[in-house]
Parts: C-alpha cells; sequence; structure tokens
C-alpha cells in the first residue's frame, strides 16, 4: 500500500543501512519496464503510465529475506527484478510496488565431484559461463538474451538457450535452488540427483515468475568444455520434412546440441544469401561432446535427414548462424517505428500437431503484419517448439502500434490454442499473457495455483497479477 511506503522504507534504512534504496524519478523510470513490447509503446507514448516507488538492491540471502518480512510487515508490494530482459510484462508496478534488484547476488562456487555450480540469482548468463570457461566448464545455457538475463530471472521464466536439444532447458539444468519465500522464510531445495520424499519443490519455483518467492541462489549441472563443437546445414523440400527428420532422431536418442528449422518464408534470405533451392527450407544443426559422440551423432543425423530427402550444404552456413545468433535487430527496429510493433511468440505443441499450430499461426496473423519469421529450434521427444515473429506497421501512432500489438498476440495463442499448441514456451506469462493461462490449464489447474499463491503470500504481495495470481 502507497500509505506504508515510507515506515516501510525508513524500517529497510535503520535496519538493513547496507542495502542501496534508489528513488530518483529517472532510476524509477529505468526499472519501470523490461522488453515487453507493450512497454516499448508506453515509452514512446508520453509520460511514462507507472513507476515503482524505489528500488532496493539487497547484497545476500539474509537481507533479501529480511525485506521480505518487513514487506509484510508494511503490506508493501514487491517485484524481484532481474536482468530486465523479460518480454511478457512480469514487472509492472502498477500497486505502488518496490522492486528488488537481485543483481548484487553474485557467489560463485564450483563442485566438480558432482558435477555443479552455485551462481547468485543475480549473475548473468554470460558472467556465469564465461567464470564456468575459465574453469574449463560449461552449462550450456545460451538464451539470446544470455548478456542481460540472470540466473533468477532465467529460473522464474523458465528460460531456454539455443543448444537445448543436447543440455535442455533451465527446468532440467538445475539441480537445487534457494528461496527467499514472501515471510522472510528461507527454503532450500535438497542438492540429491533425485529423491522420494513429496514432490520436488524446484519445480514449484521454475516459471512461478516471482509470485511464490525471491531465488536468491541457483545450483546448475556442469559439464566439461566439450572437445568438439561442429555446425552444418541442410535443406528440405517443405517444412514438413524438416519437422519429420528432426521428430525421427530426437525419438531414436539422438541429440545435436542445436536444431534450428526456418520455414519457407524465413528460409529465402538464407536460400538467397547461399545460392540454394528456391522454395525449399533451411535447417541448422549444431552438434558438440566428445569427438567420437559428435561424429557418430551426425552421421545419424544425415541418416534421418537422406530418409526425408535433406541435403547437406556444407559448415559455412551452420557457422555463420552461429556468429550472427544473438542479433534481434529486424524485431527492435519495428518496435522503434511510429505506429509499427513485432513480437516473437514462442508457443509448443506435440509431434502429431506442431505444422497444423505453425501453418495456421502464420495464416491468422499474415492479414494484420507486414512480415512473419517461423523457425522451430527446441525440439523433444513428444513434440517442438514454433517461433513465431510477427512484424507490423499501422501507418500510424504509437497508439496504433499498441493496438495493433494486442490484436496480433491475442490471434496469434488463440490460433495457437485452438490447432493444439500452448501459451508460451519459455518467455513466461507475466501480465501479457495471463488471461489465457485458464484456457491452458482448466479451472482446476489455476485453483491449485492460486491456492499455493494464497498459502505462501496470504496479503498478495509479491508480483501481484502476474500469472494472473
Ligand atoms: C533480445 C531478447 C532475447 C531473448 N531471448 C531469449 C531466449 O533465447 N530464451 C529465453 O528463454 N528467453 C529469452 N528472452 C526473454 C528473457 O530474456 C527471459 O525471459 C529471461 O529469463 C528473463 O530473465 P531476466 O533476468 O531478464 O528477468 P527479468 O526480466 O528481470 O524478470 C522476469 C520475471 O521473473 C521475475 N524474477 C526476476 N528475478 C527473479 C528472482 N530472483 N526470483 C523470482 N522471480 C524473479 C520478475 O519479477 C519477472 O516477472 C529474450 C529477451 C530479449 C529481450
Amino acid at each position: 500500500m502507497k500509505e506504508n511506503i515510507e515506515g516501510f522504507l525508513k524500517a529497510v534504512q535503520e535496519e538493513l543501512p547496507e542495502v542501496t534504496v534508489l528513488r530518483r524519478e529517472e532510476e524509477r523510470l529505468i526499472y519501470a519496464h523490461g522488453c515487453y513490447p507493450r512497454e516499448y509503446k508506453w515509452l514512446l507514448q508520453g509520460p511514462y503510465k507507472v513507476l515503482p516507488e524505489a528500488i532496493l538492491m539487497p547484497g545476500n540471502t539474509d537481507e533479501v529475506s529480511r525485506i521480505m518480512a518487513l514487506s509484510q510487515e508494511y503490506s508493501v508490494g514487491v517485484i524481484p527484478f532481474g536482468g530486465g530482459s523479460g518480454i511478457v510484462g512480469g514487472s509492472i508496478a502498477e500497486n505502488h510496488e518496490v522492486m528488488l534488484d537481485i543483481k548484487n547476488l553474485k557467489e560463485f562456487e564450483i563442485n566438480s565431484v558432482n558435477g555443479t555450480a552455485v551462481g547468485g540469482a543475480g549473475l548473468t548468463g554470460a558472467d556465469f559461463e564465461n567464470m564456468l570457461n575459465e574453469a574449463g566448464y560449461t552449462c550450456g545455457q545460451y538464451p539470446q538474451s544470455f548478456q542481460s538475463a540472470v540466473l533468477g530471472g532465467m529460473v522464474a521464466t523458465r528460460a531456454i538457450g539455443t543448444f537445448s536439444t543436447k543440455y535442455g532447458k533451465m527446468d532440467d539444468m538445475v539441480n537445487s535452488l534457494e528461496v527467499v519465500l514472501p515471510n522472510g522464510h528461507v527454503l532450500k531445495t535438497h542438492k540429491t540427483p533425485k529423491a522420494s520424499t513429496g514432490p520436488e519443490l524446484d519445480q514449484l519455483f521454475l516459471g512461478s515468475e516471482g509470485v511464490y518467492g525471491i531465488v536468491t541462489k541457483v545450483e546448475m549441472k556442469i559439464y566439461p568444455v566439450a572437445e568438439k563443437r561442429y555446425f552444418e546445414a541442410f535443406t528440405f523440400n517443405r517444412t514438413e520434412d524438416g519437422l519429420e527428420a528432426i521428430r525421427q532422431f530426437v525419438q531414436n536418442n539422438v541429440h545435436p546440441a542445436v536444431v534450428r528449422l526456418y520455414d519457407e518464408d524465413e528460409s529465402i534470405p538464407k536460400m538467397e544469401k547461399y545460392g540454394f533451392e528456391k522454395g525449399h527450407v533451411f535447417l541448422v544443426i549444431g552438434y558438440e561432446g566428445l569427438e567420437k559422440q559428435v561424429d557418430l551423432e551426425r552421421e545419424y543425423v544425415h541418416h534421418y535427414c537422406a530418409m526425408n530427402g535433406g541435403v547437406p550444404k556444407g559448415p559455412k552456413p551452420g557457422y555463420d548462424w552461429f556468429h550472427s545468433r544473438f542479433s534481434t535487430k529486424k524485431m527492435l527496429d519495428h518496435d522503434a517505428m511510429k505506429g509499427g510493433t513485432a513480437d516473437a511468440i514462442e508457443v509448443a505443441a506435440p509431434w502429431d500437431c506442431i505444422a497444423n499450430v505453425w501453418r495456421e499461426m502464420r495464416k491468422a496473423l499474415e492479414p494484420m503484419c507486414t512480415s512473419i519469421d517461423c523457425h522451430f529450434s527446441h525440439v523433444y521427444h513428444t513434440g517442438a517448439s514454433v517461433y513465431v515473429i510477427f512484424h507490423a506497421q499501422t501507418g500510424g501512432d504509437d497508439f496504433d502500434g499498441e493496438k495493433r500489438y494486442m490484436e496480433c498476440l491475442d490471434t496469434a495463442i488463440r490460433t495457437s490454442l485452438k490447432y493444439g499448441g500452448n501459451v508460451s514456451h519459455h518467455h513466461g506469462s507475466g501480465k501479457a499473457k495471463a488471461e489465457y493461462l485458464p484456457l491452458e490449464h482448466g479451472e482446476a489447474g489455476i485453483e491449485v495455483m492460486q491456492k499455493i499463491k494464497d498459502a505462501l503470500d496470504p496479503k498478495g504481495l509479491v508480483n501481484k497479477g502476474v500469472l494472473g495470481l
């Protein structure tokens, strides 16, 4: 509550003098938004909609714990803030909240016997990976937002990186967590590789987007840096042929690190660049691991691609993808354009409906957009995810751009659900997609999520409204 803010901040400063508190308007503006495309539009539309009351920067778990206990005492809303790269409106301070910036939590320790490393929740993906590399290890987590997203934020959203077919997603990579609950109690989940002592509590916090507590430490699985890394490309007649080849090798337990299949339209610039067959589609495969393992995986990938008409095109296009993989220029240009908008909608579907989900989402969005790029880049035993990246230009102002954004988002998600896909594969739901969650989880699923929220945070103070809770 707004009226309790001053008392709360006074108590924090008296009890925790080491905690940095930011209150200047420009600092509040910086923390007022993440990378949700509507937030870009709000920045362009004039005075910003809502600012957090203050930003608190604790330096350790004890300080986080005390801040959370005080926030309950004073009934002050709190929003955890990591790298700020979230793109679903997961940190909008609509209820006079304070931001809890966790980026000063930066511990780092490797346990090479167990094959794990503990990182403070505030370490960026890049910092964590660089420290591992220096010691000869990797965790294999390379999201496109690698430089800005932090470990806590990646746990909170169940993030995923481009090498996911080998290393898995954040939900597979975490071995244990330390979490501060809304009442300030500190929970440490068990570090044993498996237990049969009730539900796995890590999984309650993975993907919880802060609504159940603040992640403060993350224990990740680590691996020796790969002996060999190799990229190559293939072309196929049709998207469906590429999907079938991928399904076959993954279901036979062949797991190259990177699998990226571009549909006919997104393949066009690549086919032109390399002079490949017009109208065909483009697949990048990346392998890493022990030398002989990479060679064997390549053999099997070639086998399943050939069975589906795939033509090997050598390593160059694969390495070109690797070197340009962090670029998001086209999307950001559209977001910045007057009246323009863009986003990458990522959904997942089982194999028996993934092609329909992709085709129908593209078809439904086409009348509203200037261009759409679609690719499949995370694949599993039972299905795959599809990215549908839309770019639109209304010719109007930034209010029109925002309106078009909302129409595109709604169309994309409802079409995905209609054809067997889900609401979100890895960006999370935040406030942007919260209204669609009952359509995916059903009434009973939402009831369970809400009851857990009510038990852990009875006043509803932590990240209120995110996930619709
Ligand atoms: C250019 C670009 C590329 C991207 N590429 C990818 C990609 O390849 N893969 C992918 O998965 N995502 C990607 N994203 C989305 C985004 O990077 C991820 O969602 C990321 O995990 C967010 O991490 P963050 O630290 O920036 O979190 P934030 O944006 O700060 O927060 C995200 C949510 O988590 C909550 N939160 C943050 N920290 C904590 C904590 N310690 N405890 C509890 N809750 C917390 C916040 O309140 C918020 O609701 C991309 C985004 C951009 C802008």
